[in-house]
C-alpha cells in the first residue's frame, strides 16, 4: 500500500539554509495494516504525511502510495486515499449533512450516490442525531469524527491521519479511536497515523514507525519495540541487606535477567518478560528461606522505548525543538 524509497524533503529557511524534515525514508506498509508514526514535535512526521498524500513534492527518491507514484500519477493516489490533517476542518457555516455530500460530489459521486454514503458515513461514524447542525456548533470530537466522514466519503482504502485526537478531551479521544478502530476491522481499511499520545499509539497500532530527526529509527510491533529496547523491571524488598545480597545472587543463576543490582534492601531485576519471571522469582525465594516483602512489576511504555533509542524522552524532545524553534525566532 506504502512503499517510499529514499524519501527526502529539505526545506529553505532563511539565509540559504536549509531544514532536512526528511532524511531518507524507507517504509513498505502492506494493505489492512494499522500503523502509528511516533515521534517528537519536528520529527518530519507531518512532512512525510504530506508527500505521502501529494500535497508537498519530495526533493528526492520515490513513493508508491495506493499502487501509483506520487509524482507522476498524484491524481490517482488522491481518488484512492483520504487524509485528515492536522488542520483539517469542515466550514463552519455549513450542515454536517451538507458537508458530507459536497465532498463526495468534489470526488465524483453522483448525488444519489453522494446521499447514500453520506447516509452511511453518519451512521458509521454516530454522526446521524447530528446531521443538520452547523459544523461550526460542533464540539471538538465530533467535529474531528466529521473530518474523518469527509476523508471516507470517497471509500479510499487507504486512510492517513494526522494527530487525529490530539486537543480533544479523554472521552472524545476515546470515542473518535473506537471509530478508527471499527473503520479498520470492519473495511480492513489500511490506516497510518501519527499520535503525541504514546498510549494510543501501543493501544492501537499493531505497529510503530518511530521517528526522530528524519529518520525511522525503529519499526516493529509496541510489544516487541519494549521487549527488546526497554524491558521489563521488577523491584522486591527484603528485611536486610543480607537478604539482598541473596536474592540477588539467586536472580543472577535464573536465566532471564539482562542485569540485577541492589541498593540497600532493595533488588532490581531488568528482563524482556517480568510477568513470566516473576512468580518464578518469588518461589525461588521461598525456597531459599528469604522472605520479599514488597514486589512490583514495572513494565515500560513507548516513551521509554524512545529514551532507549535515543537517550531523551519524547517530552525531552519536545522541550528541545520548542526552545529551538524559539531562538531561531529570535535570531530572525
Ligand atoms: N514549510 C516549511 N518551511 C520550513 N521548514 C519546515 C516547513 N515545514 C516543516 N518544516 C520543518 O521540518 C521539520 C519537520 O517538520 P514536521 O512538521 O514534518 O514535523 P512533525 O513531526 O510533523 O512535527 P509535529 O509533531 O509538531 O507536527 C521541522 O524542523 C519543521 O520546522
Amino acid at each position: 500500500m506504502i512503499h517510499t524509497r529514499n524519501l527526502t524533503r529539505s526545506f529553505r529557511v532563511k539565509r540559504k539554509k536549509s531544514v532536512e524534515a526528511v532524511r531518507g525514508l524507507n517504509i513498505d506498509i502492506e494493505q489492512g495494516e494499522l500503523v502509528a508514526f511516533l515521534g517528537p514535535n519536528g520529527a518530519g512526521k507531518s512532512t512525510s504525511f504530506r508527500m505521502l498524500t501529494t500535497l508537498l513534492p519530495p526533493t528526492s527518491g520515490t513513493a508508491l502510495v495506493a499502487g501509483r507514484d506520487v509524482q507522476a500519477d498524484p491524481v490517482a493516489v488522491r481518488g484512492r486515499i483520504g487524509y485528515l490533517g492536522q488542520g483539517n476542518g469542515a466550514g463552519r457555516d455549513y450542515r454536517v449533512t451538507d458537508e458530507l455530500l459536497t465532498q463526495g460530489r468534489i470526488y465524483g459521486l453522483s448525488r444519489s450516490e453522494a446521499r447514500r454514503r453520506s447516509g452511511e458515513l453518519l451512521e458509521s461514524l454516530d454522526l446521524g442525531p447530528l446531521a443538520n447542525r452547523e459544523a461550526g456548533k460542533l464540539s471538538g470530537g465530533q467535529r474531528r469524527r466529521l473530518d474523518i466522514a469527509i476523508a471516507l466519503v470517497h471509500r479510499p482504502g487507504l486512510l492517513f491521519l494526522d494527530e487525529p485526537s490530539t486537543g480533544l478531551d479523554p472521552q472524545s479521544r476515546a470515542d473518535v479511536w473506537g471509530h478508527i478502530g471499527r473503520l479498520h476491522e470492519e473495511f480492513d481499511t489500511t490506516i497510518f497515523f501519527s499520535t503525541h499520545y504514546l498510549e494510543e499509539a501501543d493501544q492501537w497500532a499493531k505497529r510503530v514507525l518511530v521517528i526522530d530527526q528524519g529518520l525511522v529509527i525503529a519499526d516493529d510491533t509496541p510489544e516487541n519495540l519494549k521487549a527488546n529496547l526497554a524491558g521489563d523491571r521488577i523491584t522486591i524488598t527484603v528485611g536486610t541487606p543480607e537478604d539482598a545480597k541473596n536474592a540477588a545472587e539467586i536472580a543472577e543463576r535464573m536465566e532471564a535477567p539482562r542485569e540485577v543490582t541492589v541498593d540497600g534492601t532493595k533488588v532490581t531485576l531488568r528482563m524482556s518478560r517480568g510477568d513470566a519471571v516473576l512468580p518464578e522469582f518469588v518461589r525461588a525465594l521461598d525456597a531459599a528461606g528469604v522472605k520479599a516483602l514488597t514486589a512490583e512489576l514495572w513494565r515500560p511504555t513507548l516513551d521509554d522505548v524512545f529514551l532507549a533509542l535515543t537517550g531523551r524522552t519524547l517530552r525531552e524532545s519536545e522541550l528541545e525543538d520548542d526552545q529551538a524553534d524559539t531562538s531561531d525566532w529570535q535570531g530572525a
